[in-house]
């Protein structure tokens, strides 16, 4: 059972903080009201991602997801939990400019959602920026790594902290978050070796998407898991289940019976109405 706050019920922002080193903190996207529903007992966070613009949207990267589709989504997200903590992601060009622009953006979305905090992609150069918001009262998630939102100028989706400069830079980057005051850092798609030294390193959770099992905590995106998203399925994927089968299968059965008409049978239907009821024409 995780531990809960008492007067909201949900996990707290400092109880998860309080996890480094202890019990690891488990951690799924949510996009939808029904799926929190599923998600919320067995989780200590549900993070609203911006992957919800690839995964619900079809789109081929996360860039143009807009804080309007992260506000709906938070929304969704807490109508459909009570127990995790819910965190949303602030969306690409949405708090880069200035501490200031990531401020207006991160204190709409916690006003609007009544989420928990904001996680955004970046290491040293978001520094003073976590510190600004955290300092005015919004928690930050940081995320380093592999950061979708950098696509372009990373040259693809591609795993990161090969090489003894690159593993240094993420170690720094580790460092400089932690110290402006985020309260938990997402390591992407980052060697083993790396993650390793970071969780060691740092006195924040770690909470690791392809970035082995020594970190304090793991996410996945929660379609992924589940068979549900299959665009594309990075290295880091565990499939749970293979519920795209499933839908196909059932969609399939439903679309012969219409066809054939055994759907509707008497049991889904009305019934016959009596004579008294039918108007003469
Ligand atoms: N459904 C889904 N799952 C995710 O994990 C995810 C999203 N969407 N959207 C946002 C980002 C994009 N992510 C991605 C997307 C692709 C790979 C990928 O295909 N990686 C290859 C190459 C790795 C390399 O070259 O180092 C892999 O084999 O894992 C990884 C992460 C992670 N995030
Ligand atoms: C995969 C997680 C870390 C994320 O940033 C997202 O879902 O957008
Ligand atoms: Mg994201």
């Amino acid at each position: 059972m995780s531990a809960t706050s008492k007067k909201t019920g949900r996990v707290s922002v400092p109880q998860l903080r309080a996890r480094k080193g202890l019990e690891p903190i488990v951690c799924l996207t949510a996009y939808t009201t029904p799926m929190a529903q599923r998600l919320d007992e067995h989780c200590d966070l549900l993070l609203v991602g911006d992957s919800l613009g690839m995964v619900v949207y079809g789109m081929e990267s996360t860039l143009a997801v807009t804080v309007d589709m992260m506000v709906n989504h938070g929304k969704a997200v807490m109508r459909g939990s009570q127990n995790a903590c819910v965190v949303v992601d602030l969306p690409f060009g949405s708090y880069q400019g200035s501490k200031e622009q990531a401020f207006q953006t991160a204190s709409h979305i916690l006003a609007e959602t009544g989420c928990a905090a904001v996680k955004l992609e970046g290491g040293a150069e978001m520094a003073e920026t976590i510190e600004f918001l955290n300092a005015r009262g919004v928690p930050v998630m940081a995320h380093i790594g592999l950061m979708p939102q950098q696509v372009n100028t990373m040259g693809g989706f591609k795993s990161q902290g090969r090489g003894d400069d690159a593993a240094q830079k993420m170690i720094t980057d580790a460092k400089a978050v932690a110290k402006a005051g985020a309260f938990c850092v997402v390591v992407e798609g980052t060697v083993e070796g790396v993650a390793r030294q970071i969780t060691e390193t740092i006195d924040i959770p770690t909470i690791g998407i392809g970035a082995s099992v020594a970190c304090d905590g793991q996410v996945l995106v929660t379609e992924d898991i589940l068979g549900l998203f299959s665009d594309f399925t990075p290295k880091f994927v565990k499939r749970y289940a293979n519920l795209g089968d499933s839908v196909s299968e059932a969609v399939g059965k439903y679309a012969e019976e219409v066809r054939t008409r055994k759907f509707p049978s008497d049991e889904h239907c009305f019934g016959i109405a009596k004579k008294g009821n039918l108007r003469a024409v």
